[in-house]
């Protein structure tokens, strides 16, 4: 599987990373390849229509780090979309239902339904101890019932004894029936498939459906049948309504088409991949590692990783080293609040922080927002390099021209050198003190003083002049939390978060200081 795929992707990007400078020119020859290879591993066109207009767009606006080159950059967002397409990570067959938990398994005839029925209760039952009885309600192929009694044989997992002339929605009755008096954790209820979708087939799986209301109901696809796959998991998803995506054949030499486009078009994730007959030959679905495989560039991108990783060390290098030297000009803070804003501003940095829930909702209502952050990058923008260095030149013809220049009015203006030159004092009172995290920590808790110092700004209410109760609340969940006070208007956005990581923020995307805030000491 994928074979073909990977060796068009492979050339295409093996012509890019190589060169030292990329033209736009260059990208949009690169992803007509990349289209035409999609194409024709079958990929659904509206799914590699909307692959290379991400890949594009991002391509077209994503910084260079320095140490890769442009080509190496493009094949790790190929491979970042192409995980994207692929869904979410590692989604098990779910089991968080009374028991029996029903699974319902619907496809058409020779999909591999049986089969994989056997798999997953031999998975179920050898991996994840659970007690699995198996039905078949195959009643218009006599062999199909003896099939699955005899995989339950060579399995070890019980199967509902046969009783002929039944129907199939009365033998899914029996199945629940007999999986509550037996104490089993899982049913699972191997339908009837057919050679194509039909009205009475879609009108079995709806009544089946109804009478044994499953939890889970899996569609089994022969990855194989490309295109064909993905258009009957739109109609039975429309049908009968689908949980899940099982694909078999895996370990086949087909082009994958279906595999890469079964999530996109359906949003149904795809959770088990079939890899061969045996019973043990089921796996679970993995994009990331499918998508290296696909690409067959797993140094590339894990190089690009590690060069943003190291930008982003370095850059939180530089900035403590110029906090230790008292030296945070305007520049500085600009970048911190980028790196704030990339984080996902106030909100994204706590909700990455445990036991701040409440007080993020609070801060909400208290109309704290990031569109503080967004006025005051707009300020610092309006200021010349020099400006930015050296704050004490804003005086008030100044000031008046950056106001005019970022939309604001120089009360604001004076509203942000305050916060800086709090931080900046804050910062000085510790350099030396040695403790990283701790004095970056604190820092933060300057921008939080700062950011309450910048309320009334546009209607944002000053924190301090919250209501003390509401206040008083907000600190005590910020120390339940283990953020200590603040020193500011802003309770808990810092002051001296401890952990040997400092802020996240200043460490980049990564989060490295998060288990120090956590393991409070
Ligand atoms: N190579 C390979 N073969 C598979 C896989 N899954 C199933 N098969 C084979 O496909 C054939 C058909 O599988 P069944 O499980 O009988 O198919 P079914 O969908 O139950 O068919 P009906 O009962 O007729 O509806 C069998 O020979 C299986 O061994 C797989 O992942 N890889």
């Amino acid at each position: 599987m994928f074979e073909s795929l990977q060796d068009r992707l492979g050339s295409i990007l093996n012509g890019l990373t190589g060169r030292g400078a990329l033209s736009d020119k260059d990208v949009s020859a690169a992803l007509r390849e990349v289209r035409r290879a999609l194409l024709e591993a079958d990929v659904a066109l509206e799914v590699v229509r909307d692959f290379t207009d991400k890949v594009r767009e991002k391509a077209v606006g994503s910084e260079v780090l320095k140490s890769i080159k442009p080509g190496q950059m493009v094949v790790k967002i190929v491979h970042d979309e192409l995980v994207e397409m692929l869904g979410s990570e590692g989604v098990a067959i779910d089991l968080n239902a009374p028991s029996p938990v029903v699974v319902m398994m619907v496809g058409l005839q020779g999909s591999g339904k049986t089969t994989t029925t056997g798999k997953i209760a031999a998975r179920l039952t050898q991996r994840d101890r659970r007690k699995v009885l198996m039905a078949s309600l195959d009643t218009r192929r006599p062999a199909a019932q003896e099939q699955l009694r005899q995989i339950g044989e060579q399995t070890g997992v019980e199967t509902l004894p046969i009783i002929p002339g039944q129907s199939p929605t009365d033998i899914a009755g029996r199945a629940v029936q007999a999986a509550k008096l037996g104490g089993h954790d899982v049913v699972i209820l191997d339908t009837a498939g057919r050679t194509h979708i039909d009205e009475p087939l879609m009108v079995e799986m709806a009544n089946i459906r109804q009478k044994a209301n499953p939890h889970e109901i899996l569609l089994v696809a022969d990855a194989l049948t490309g295109q064909d796959a993905v258009n009957l998991a739109r109609n039975f998803d429309d049908r009968v309504g689908i949980t899940g995506l099982v694909l078999t054949r895996m370990d086949g030499d087909g082009r994958g088409g279906a595999a890469l486009s079964m999530r996109a078009v359906t949003g149904k994730p795809i959770k088990l991949i079939g890899v061969g007959e045996k019973m043990d030959a089921l796996e679970e679905f993995h994009p990331k590692r499918i998508a290296d495989r696909i690409l067959g560039m797993g140094d590339i991108v894990s190089l690009v990783e590690k060069a943003a990783e190291t930008i982003d060390a370095e850059k939180a290098q530089a900035m403590a080293e110029r906090m230790k030297a008292g030296k945070f000009d305007l520049n500085d803070l600009e970048d911190q609040l980028k790196q704030m804003q990339k984080l996902g501003g106030v909100g994204g940095i706590m909700g990455m922080m445990p036991g701040v829930g409440k007080m993020k909702d609070q801060m909400a209502a208290a109309g704290v927002d990031d569109s503080i952050f967004k006025r005051q990058l707009a300020i610092i923008s309006s200021m010349t390099r020099r400006e930015r260095a050296h704050p004490e030149l804003l005086k008030h013809s100044r000031k008046k021209r950056i106001a005019a220049g970022s939309g604001t009015s120089a009360a604001d203006i004076n509203k942000l050198l305050k916060m800086h030159r709090q931080m900046g004092d804050m910062m000085k009172s510790m350099g030396g003190k040695g403790k990283k995290g701790g004095m970056l920590g604190k820092m933060m808790g300057g921008l939080g003083g700062g950011l309450g110092g910048m309320g009334g700004m546009g209607g944002m209410p000053d924190l301090s002049s919250m209501d003390p109760k509401q206040l008083e609340a907000l600190q005590k969940q910020a120390q339940a939390a283990g953020l200590g006070k603040g020193s500011g208007g802003l309770p808990g956005l810092g002051g001296g978060m401890p952990g040997a990581g400092g802020l996240p923020g200043l460490g980049g995307p990564r989060l490295p200081g998060l288990p120090g805030v956590q393991k409070k000491k």
